[in-house]
């Protein structure tokens, strides 16, 4: 395997996302072989510690991933750790020795990564200062990978964007989507682009709805501060949701490179009809939860929740239809719902095929237990694999029908092996492929879209519905499928139960 050169300067060394994903990452790079000699990592943020203590924060960090003590110390090795506050001009300078040092030092050759994992409002200050105090450098990469949220809208983003690519050009600009980086995202493409039987029935003549659910059943956690501000449509639906989309919706590129794939999928976003704020309410729902139960858990309300204003208006779900005004999907509803403190978690899509034009069988107990339609079912997480439940007959002397359901999982063996979201797509950035990362277009047309719906909502006095905690969501999630004639294939298990009906 070769071995990539490179210096990891993290702004935000100090922080949870550094020490949850990114260390651990790194880790898992270096016990592959992807980085082993060359490399060093500068760890920055304002806090005050010295290169030891944060080679000990840096174990902690890697803990869960049973190092060996050798492993442990030869990793720590490359990392330090320099005190420096973004907004001081005066403090680069330090950080421009180091890096030039530790180039030398681990002969890196000038590949630099730049990875912000700091609020968004840092990231011009960082940028304008990496080129005015020349620590980007002229013999080796540049990348600079930057973390949701891009921006807040629309406007915000594109400010942001023009600020740093007045220092880095979109080539060498990786905006993470972790989702992206996780496998089954991955393998929509397979799904697709592999299978003739799958591609051919892809388009509208054969499907009737899809639904992209992203469900999680932690609260907000200690994120309080930035949810409250967020919410769950820019938390989760301008970006992953929208990504899902996209990819589920493009066309087949021409072949499979990172320029392809990003057309595709910033045609298959401009063709999502953006609303009026007047329709908002019939295409769109939001929900926060309340105070609620689920086995022996209790869960407290989400105004009741640490750095949450207790009039918070903050939505922590949305359910939404898109519509995607081409040829292709025409008539068809992309259903999307995302939200927290919901009764399980998973990322799971939905194809629902529509059913044979005649029905020639009798109407019956099993047809009605499936409802005659066919569904493709792809997990992304935490279970990753997918299934197709399908009509049968079923075993015996009389004709009646039966559902099937063929249905494939990722071995817990193939799992183990398999990198993690942050691993894949710090080695891709490594490698300079930009598949599986935003292009500023795609990030542009997704605030587009939810602009209006974000607008819509401030303007809007009415209560918020509300959700019990444990539960998929306010019923006007399900009414929003009900008055389309549909209903959410995932469901909790006792829905299927109380109409008979085939659990999913
Ligand atoms: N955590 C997560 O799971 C996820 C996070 N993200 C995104 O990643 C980014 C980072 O998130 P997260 O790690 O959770 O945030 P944290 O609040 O945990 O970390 C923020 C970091 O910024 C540093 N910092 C703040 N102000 C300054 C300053 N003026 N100069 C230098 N350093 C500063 C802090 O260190 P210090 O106080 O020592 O200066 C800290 O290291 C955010 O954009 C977030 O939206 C995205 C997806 C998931
Ligand atoms: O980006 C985010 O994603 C996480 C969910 O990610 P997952 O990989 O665990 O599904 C979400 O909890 C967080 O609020 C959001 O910022």
């Amino acid at each position: 395997m070769q071995e990539h050169r490179a210096l990891f300067v993290i702004f935000g060394g100090t922080g949870d996302l550094a020490k949850r994903k990114l260390y651990p990452s790194l880790f898992r790079l270096f016990r592959k072989g992807n980085i082993a000699t060359h490399f060093a990592v500068i760890g920055t943020a304002r806090r005050e510690w010295s290169n030891d203590y944060f080679r000990e924060i840096i174990k902690t960090a890697i803990e869960p991933l049973e190092p060996t003590k050798e492993e442990e110390e030869a990793f720590v090795q490359h990392f330090y750790y320099q005190s420096h506050n973004v907004t001081n001009t005066e403090e680069y300078t330090v950080i421009k020795t180091l890096a030039d040092r530790l180039d030398e030092q681990y002969e890196i050759g000038g590949n630099r990564l730049f990875y912000l994992a700091m609020a968004p409002n840092f990231f011009g200050v960082i940028t304008r200062h990496l080129k005015s105090e020349e620590i980007i450098t002229n013999n080796g990469f540049n990348r600079l990978v930057i973390e949701k949220p891009f921006g807040s809208d629309y406007e915000s983003a594109r400010l942001l964007n023009e600020e740093i690519r007045e220092v880095f050009e979109e080539d060498q600009i990786f905006r993470i989507d972790h989702y992206l980086g996780k496998e089954m995202i991955q393998n929509i493409s397979a799904i697709r682009f592999a299978n003739n039987m799958i591609e051919s029935l892809w388009n509208n003549r054969y499907i009737d709805n899809v639904q992209v659910t992203l469900a999680e059943s932690l609260g907000v956690e200690e994120r309080g501060g930035y949810y409250d501000k967020s919410g769950a449509l820019k938390d989760m639906i301008q970006n992953h949701a929208l990504q899902i989309v996209s990819l589920l919706a493009m066309e087949p590129p021409r072949i499979f490179d990172d320029e392809e794939i990003r057309q595709e999928k910033i045609i298959a976003l401009r063709s999502i009809r953006i609303l009026s704020e007047a329709e908002v309410d019939q295409f769109f729902v939001r929900g926060q939860y309340s105070a609620g139960k689920l086995k022996d858990d209790t869960f407290a309300a989400y105004h009741d929740e640490l750095n949450v204003a207790p009039d918070s208006r903050t939505e922590t779900f949305v359910a939404g239809k898109l519509l995607i005004d081409n040829f292709r999907w025409a008539g068809v509803p992309f259903y999307i719902r995302s939200g927290k403190r919901l009764t399980e978690k998973g990322t799971r899509i939905n194809i629902v095929f529509k059913p044979v034009p005649v029905n020639i069988f009798r109407e019956n107990e099993a047809t009605r237990k499936i409802k005659g339609k066919d569904v493709l079912t792809i997990y992304i997480q935490p279970t990753e694999g997918f299934s197709l439940t399908m009509n049968g007959k079923e075993i015996g002397p009389s004709f009646s029908l039966a559902p099937i359901k063929l249905d494939y999982r990722h071995s817990a063996d193939a799992l183990e092996n398999s990198p993690e979201a942050y691993e894949r797509l710090l080695l891709d950035c490594l490698n300079g492929d930009a598949t599986n990362f935003t292009h500023w277009d795609e990030v542009a047309q997704s605030w587009r879209i939810v602009d209006v719906i974000r607008q819509a909502w401030d303007k809007d006095t009415a209560a918020i519905p509300s959700y019990a905690a444990g539960t998929m969501g306010p019923d006007e999630a399900f009414q929003l499928l009900e008055k389309d004639g549909h209903d959410w294939i995932w469901q909790p298990d006792a829905w299927y139960r109380e109409r008979g009906y085939l659990t999913d």
